[in-house]
């Protein structure tokens, strides 16, 4: 096999992540790409049918097909689906370039309601072909705001066999950058419509142990504005307990802190989704009747059925899950029950058992030894009490994927003359911090799974990664190797000192900024509820702000009841919270409200309309057409003077600020709104200003008239053309329209 970056075919054996920057697939010569140790293990570990081997490996050597999913709430995502369907895809059905015949688009038969595609087309063709350039820039313009997502058609999968109900409370426990974490949040928020967004009663904690992709997190799940999200920053191996109150205890407000502590219980999640050995400490944050995914983009049984079998091992009350007729149309193979671990990097196999392995090696060596007994394969008697076959593995020629894993685990539910559900969270929050503190110290467990040799650059890992990307493979934030790598022994005992230190108070050096729920009585939330129409079901007392001091200063964010019972519950930084719920109002700075007087305006963004729609009076929301919006799109100021009549009169009678517009489903000529559109608009003394950014403009402006009519478009064309006649490019043009975009 081809080693080191850039090597399409290094998706294969190992994969799963999204890749939103490229639309293009790679040729890459396949007479480079042998890998000896890799053949060995494999045909060693018998997990292809020998007739398959051939077509397994060639089918390694290929690259991906591109493959992208359509985003957002399930009401929009059909719609979108089927203008790919009924508009893009027939225009592909007969290209044919440079001779030969090239293949449309086709939907991914396992996926929900052919909500996912793939084609696998080379890059000239989308770069050439007039008919794949149109569609690759739909595909570039719909990803940006979020409406498309670009994902491995495995990765797609853990989220699927979680079965994520809107009351779920779900943890995404190594999510960055976060493209499962949108199809969890797309699940919480089930009940959505094409303009409002639902508040689900549950909670999805996205979490990621490395700071920096944590802001990739955020800036990925904005695109599906959430008040039941919350990201946060851990190490999920030492995840900490989540306080909440227990359903039925309502404080007095005189409580005392330490009081109330006592009759908190943890969180508990209904589902959790993961890669890695963090899974015995989502075992242990799981309700009863709960569900974990553990899934690993490795075909590796070390890595796969050792590490589950491992994990049910040493912790009773959970089992696997038959989730083999869940996604008809998806072929997979059963889990193993036995395979063989290497041992050195020669890929030695030549042990049955530990016992043996043990044996061959001098008593002195024995210590330093990074094989366990867990690298093993249980008895075949284990085996079948654990049902590992139960676990789903994928490989590349079966449907031209990358190579996957997943296992659902579900912890074993109540039974019914069990305890009720009050009590199964009434675990006391002393109780399990004392507990979990004391597990910390143990060493015995990661003892007890698979580890691998993670300075053996030769070892096993290296073999598996020449398959690999660095960028997608999962590394352990420490070591900088695979995730599944286990920190050796002496450098864990220090680590886990310093995590148990570490959990027991805030993180000092956690830099955020505090969460603060502002009163509904105060001032400002009373302008934004008077101005903005708001109704008197909006849940003022789930609006945030996130400042040192605590006041409204620039942004107003909306959390659910959960989200809020959280925070308020909790030591944001002990938690490391990044982030939580979304943001819905926002500050005026331009300026025209400047002009308007030094009281505070705050406006309805956006990104925030569809969640503050349901609480807006209908009779605030002005109804505009076609046209109107033509002129919207074409000026970043047009004046109210230029308005067609009936948005002229009512726009002229209403007072500055921030108003929303709806405009109804409409065909005219080649332009259309498919469907309800609402946008916000800022109105200034002559002017009125559409309130959305930059590309959200541009995109909208391609699917409702074809082509981008904004201003920035035609900037951005006449400066390309300036640029290429002087050489010179005229920044502080640039610059200006950026500043007039954002702060309208
Ligand atoms: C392959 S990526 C996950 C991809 C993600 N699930 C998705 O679908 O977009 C692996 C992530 O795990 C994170 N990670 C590695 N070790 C971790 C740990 N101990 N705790 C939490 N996150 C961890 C890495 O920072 C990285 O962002």
């Amino acid at each position: 096999m081809a080693k080191g970056k850039g090597n399409s075919r290094r998706k294969r054996g190992r994969d799963g992540q999204d890749r939103n920057d490229t639309w293009r697939s790679e040729i890459v010569d396949k007479s480079d790409m042998k890998n000896e140790r890799f053949e060995k293990y494999y045909q060693e570990q018998g997990i292809i049918p020998e007739e398959e081997w051939e077509g397994f490996m060639d089918s390694m050597r290929g690259p991906l097909p591109t493959t992208f999913r359509v985003a957002g709430s399930r009401q929009t995502a059909h719609l979108l689906n089927n203008l790919i369907k009924e508009a893009h895809v027939p225009h592909l059905a007969n290209v044919v370039f440079e001779e030969e015949p090239v293949s449309p688009p086709t939907q991914i038969p396992w996926y929900p309601d052919g909500l996912a595609w793939q084609f696998n087309v080379p890059k000239k063709v989308l770069r050439k072909s007039p008919e794949f350039k149109k569609f690759h820039s739909f595909l570039v313009f719909e990803t940006e705001v979020g409406n498309i997502s670009r994902q491995e058609a495995v990765s797609m999968l853990p989220p699927l066999y979680l079965e994520v109900e809107p009351h779920h409370r779900v943890m995404d426990m190594c999510a960055a950058p976060g493209s499962k974490t949108a199809q969890l949040l797309e699940a919480l928020h089930a009940q959505d419509t094409v303009t409002e967004t639902s508040i689900p009663s549950g909670l999805l904690i996205a979490n990621d142990s490395d700071h920096k992709r944590t802001h990739l997190l955020i800036h990925q799940s904005a695109r599906l504005p959430s008040p039941a999200l919350m990201v946060t920053n851990h190490d999920a191996s030492i995840y900490p307990a989540i306080k909440i109150p227990s359903e039925q205890t309502v404080f007095p407000s005189n409580t005392k802190p330490r009081v109330a502590a006592k009759k908190q219980h943890q969180l508990l999640f209904d589902r959790i989704l993961l890669q890695l050995r963090i899974l015995q400490r989502a075992m242990r944050m799981l309700r009863k009747g709960g569900r974990i995914v553990y899934s690993t983009c490795s075909m590796n049984p070390v890595e796969n059925e050792a590490v589950v079998a491992a994990a049910l091992k040493s912790i009773p009350g959970f089992e696997l899950l038959d989730v083999s007729s869940r996604l008809p149309g998806l072929i997979h193979r059963p889990g193993l029950t036995t395979w063989r671990p290497s041992t050195d990097r020669t890929v030695l196999m030549n042990f049955t058992t530990y016992a043996d392995y043990l044996q061959s090696i001098p008593e002195s060596k024995r210590e330093e030894s990074k094989m366990a007994e867990s690298h093993w394969p249980p008895s075949q008697f284990e085996a079948e009490t654990l049902k590992l076959t139960r676990c789903i593995r994928i490989y590349p020629h079966l449907q031209d994927t990358g190579g996957f894993f997943v296992a659902v685990i579900q912890k074993v539910p109540e039974s019914s003359e069990g305890l009720s559900q009050g009590k199964r969270d009434a675990q006391s929050l002393e109780d399990l911090e004392t507990s979990e503190t004391k597990k910390l110290k143990r060493s015995d467990i990661s003892q007890e799974l698979p580890q691998f040799n993670n300075d053996d650059k030769d070892g096993e890992d290296q073999l598996m990664s020449t398959l690999d990307t660095e960028e997608d493979s999962v590394s352990d934030p420490k070591s900088g190797g695979p995730a599944t790598a286990a920190i050796p022994p002496t450098e864990e005992a220090e680590t886990r000192k310093s995590k148990v230190k570490a959990t027991k108070g805030a993180d000092i050096h956690f830099k955020e900024n505090p969460y603060t729920f502002i009163s509904p009585e105060d001032p400002i939330i009373q302008n934004c509820v008077s101005k903005l129409h708001l109704k008197p079901d909006f849940p003022a007392s789930n609006v945030l702000v996130r400042n040192p001091t605590g006041e409204a200063v620039r942004s107003l964010y909306m959390t659910n009841d959960i989200v809020k019972s959280i925070v308020q519950h909790n030591d944001y930084s002990k938690i490391r919270l990044m982030t939580c719920g979304t943001k819905v109002m926002g500050r005026q700075e331009g300026s025209a409200a400047k002009r308007e007087g030094a009281e505070p305006q705050f406006r309805i963004l956006s990104e925030g309309l569809p969640v503050m729609l349901p609480y807006i009076a209908p009779e605030f929301i002005i109804r505009a057409d076609l046209a109107t919006l033509k002129i919207l799109m074409e000026a970043y100021y047009p004046v109210i003077s230029g308005f067609p009549g009936p948005f002229r009169a009512i726009i002229e009678e209403k007072a500055p600020g921030c108003h929303i517009v709806r405009f109804p489903q409409e065909e005219s000529g080649s332009s259309s709104v498919s469907h309800e559109l609402l946008l916000p608009i800022w109105k200034s003394n002559a002017s009125v200003t559409l309130m959305i950014e930059k590309k959200a403009k541009s995109a909208l402006s391609l699917r409702v008239f074809g082509e981008d009519i904004t201003t920035a478009a035609k900037e951005a064309t006449l400066n390309k053309r300036n640029s290429s006649t002087s050489g010179n490019q005229d920044e502080s043009h640039s610059v200006k329209t950026e500043g007039i975009e954002e702060g309208g």
